[in-house]
């Protein structure tokens, strides 16, 4: 039998809901088997931040020759800055048979459910926008103006949630990361039912 090809599984949200927060409590759980794919930014590297393991860190020029090459699944400019997923890097991934993980911005998930409508969308919603507003401010990486602007982003960014396979509330992190957990495992799941039932349609329209 081929191996089956790994599930793709977009994570998404607006900016400061907690993305890269919950997605590093999911990758820091070694019960956890999918991988996750890094993306490129023509952004500064941050504090504490190392190239290669946060992003690919690369300059506006690189970063548009990558597009003119077809290079990303996706890419949006955000804030003034590109970011976008390398498409080998899944392609092979999900050959190999395993899942693939990506934490992107909203737009890059539209793109995303274009070219892989198969793929799993989950979106991870703040509580409330109240609290979307004190996360940005208490994570102290960007200046008064970009966070009213990411604030005024996030209010359209809520309103796409319908858009999405599921919807996942970031109130605690565990929480939500055991939730995005538990709707890989059951996606799987329901996945292997619908092919064994395919199958098992094959052989009998064989007979
Ligand atoms: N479309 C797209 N968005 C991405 C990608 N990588 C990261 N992002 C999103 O870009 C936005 C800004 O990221 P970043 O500058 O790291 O800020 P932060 O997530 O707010 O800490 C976030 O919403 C990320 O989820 C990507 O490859 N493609
Ligand atoms: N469940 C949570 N409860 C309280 N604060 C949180 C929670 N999840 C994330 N945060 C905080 O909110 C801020 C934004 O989180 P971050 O992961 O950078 O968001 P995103 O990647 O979506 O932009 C960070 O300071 C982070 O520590």
């Amino acid at each position: 039998m081929d191996t089956e090809k790994g599930l793709l599984i977009v994570l998404s949200g607006p900016s400061g809901v907690g993305k890269g927060t919950v997605r590093k409590a999911i990758f820091d759980d070694p019960t956890t088997d999918f991988e996750y794919s890094i993306s490129m930014t023509t952004r500064k590297m941050r504090i504490g931040e190392t190239d290669g393991v946060d992003y690919f860190f690369k300059s506006r020029e690189t970063f548009e020759a990558l597009i003119e090459e077809d290079e990303f699944i996706e890419y949006a400019e955000y804030v003034g800055n590109y970011y976008g997923t390398p498409v080998q890097y899944v392609r092979d991934t999900m050959d190999a048979g395993k899942d693939v993980f990506l934490e992107i911005e909203v737009e890059g998930a539209k793109q995303v459910r274009r070219k892989f409508p198969e793929a799993l969308f989950i979106f991870l919603a703040p509580p409330t926008l109240a609290h979307l507003e004190e996360r940005l401010i208490g994570r102290g990486t960007e200046s008064a103006d970009v966070i009213a602007y990411r604030i005024s982003e996030a209010r359209k960014e809520v309103e796409m949630m319908n858009l999405y396979d599921y919807v996942v509330v970031n109130d605690e992190v565990l929480e939500a990361k055991r939730k995005i957990q538990t709707i890989v495992e059951a996606e799987h799941l329901k996945r292997e039912r619908i092919e064994a039932r395919f199958r098992k349609m094959l052989l009998e329209a064989k007979k």
